[in-house]
């Protein structure tokens, strides 16, 4: 299991992470070329093969095990108005997580995924982050570990999702301050604010970078200082699932954000990312183009908690039914192309 001892630990781990297996790599796509269909004609489906491939260190590599981790959080930045919903009810939808009825149950049914939740600190919001630091030092490791504690190291495919009232402010705060931008080029309605909402988000990013920002010398202190528990853990999480080679599809706009100071930091950071969708956030797409991702999917989803990945998890199983299972041109005698 992965641990950050402290924070030097966590900026140590983001120098030295590895890589895919070159070698099966080179074995899969040679596999691919193999295969009875003209070259490239099953599209990013071989892409994706390629990838897990390389991330699982194997030829053929396999989703029998797929994991879910939904984490929620509480935020000060609630209190100033800039979500639809009252903060309350991120523990509620915990619950709803628990009884088995959101969307991201009937999902990971669907999909045959493992789900867990991990609340963190509910009773205990971050703080409102346009008047001070989110967390403490010890308070965002923590989330961190959380995160990385998270990820069962047998893992397959893992994808991360976020429930947090007011949690798009401060993903769009660590927006903005990974790659710029005007704070309203990252606020949209979330949850579903009207334009005052809108404004009073704006604001509440700006400040919050106005004070942060000169700061922000480093991944760490740019989540302790804007982000939050549930956003800290993915981070955590994402970083873990890299250095145990675990594939990771990612979600929306929030589960991005999460990675948002790693990535304008480290580039190649997503390596071993697949964007599972473009989510109808409007600061989704313009990350996912710093990020260098073009989304599997696009169906205007804004719900979060893993939802966008899990309904992309049957591409994947596409993607690899078809590289494991199709005759090469010599075993099913088909003559090859030119
Ligand atoms: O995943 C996304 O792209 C996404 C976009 C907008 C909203 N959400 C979800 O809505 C909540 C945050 O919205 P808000 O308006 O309260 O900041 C949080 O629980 C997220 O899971 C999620
Ligand atoms: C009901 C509800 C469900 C959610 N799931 C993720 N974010 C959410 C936000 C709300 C408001």
């Amino acid at each position: 299991m992965i641990r950050f001892a402290d924070r030097a630990a966590f900026t140590a781990a983001l120098s030295a992470l590895p890589g895919p297996g070159e070698a099966a790599v080179t074995a899969a796509r040679t596999r691919q070329a193999e295969l009875t269909k003209p070259a490239g004609s099953l599209g990013r489906l071989e892409d994706i093969a390629v990838f897990m491939a390389g991330w699982q260190n194997t030829p053929r590599p396999r989703i029998d095990r797929v994991q879910a981790v939904v984490f929620a959080g509480n935020h000060g930045v609630a209190a100033r108005g800039v979500s639809a919903f009252p903060v309350e009810v991120t523990e509620q939808m915990v619950a709803n997580f628990r009884a088995g009825g959101a969307a991201i149950n009937a999902l990971c049914r669907s999909c045959s995924a493992d789900l867990s939740v991990v609340p963190l600190d509910l009773e205990r919001p971050t703080g409102d982050i346009s008047e001070e630091a989110a967390m403490s030092e010890a308070e965002c490791l923590a989330a961190l570990n959380a995160g990385a504690a998270a990820v069962s190291p047998d893992t397959q495919l893992l994808f991360v999702g976020e429930m947090g009232i007011g949690n798009t402010t401060p993903a769009s705060a660590l927006c903005a301050a990974a790659f710029g931008g005007e704070a309203a080029l990252w606020c949209g309605k979330g949850s579903g604010i009207d334009d005052e909402g809108v404004a009073r988000k704006i604001l509440a990013v700006e400040q919050a970078l106005a004070l942060h920002l000169p700061d922000c010398d480093d991944a760490f202190e740019t989540l302790r200082r804007l982000g939050g528990r549930e956003i800290a853990a993915m981070a955590g999480a994402i970083l873990a699932a890299r250095m145990m080679r675990i594939p990771v599809l990612l979600d929306g706009f929030i589960a991005c954000a999460s990675i948002a100071p790693i990535v304008a930091r480290v580039p190649g950071f997503t390596a071993h990312c697949l964007a599972a969708h473009c989510s109808a956030e409007p600061g989704h797409v313009r990350l996912l183009g710093y990020f260098g991702l073009e989304p599997l999917l696009r169906l205007g989803m804004r719900l979060g908690e893993g939802s966008g990945a899990a309904a992309a998890v049957p591409i994947v199983r596409a993607a690899l039914a078809t590289h494991n299972e199709m005759a090469t041109f010599a075993e099913a005698a088909v003559a090859s192309g030119s």
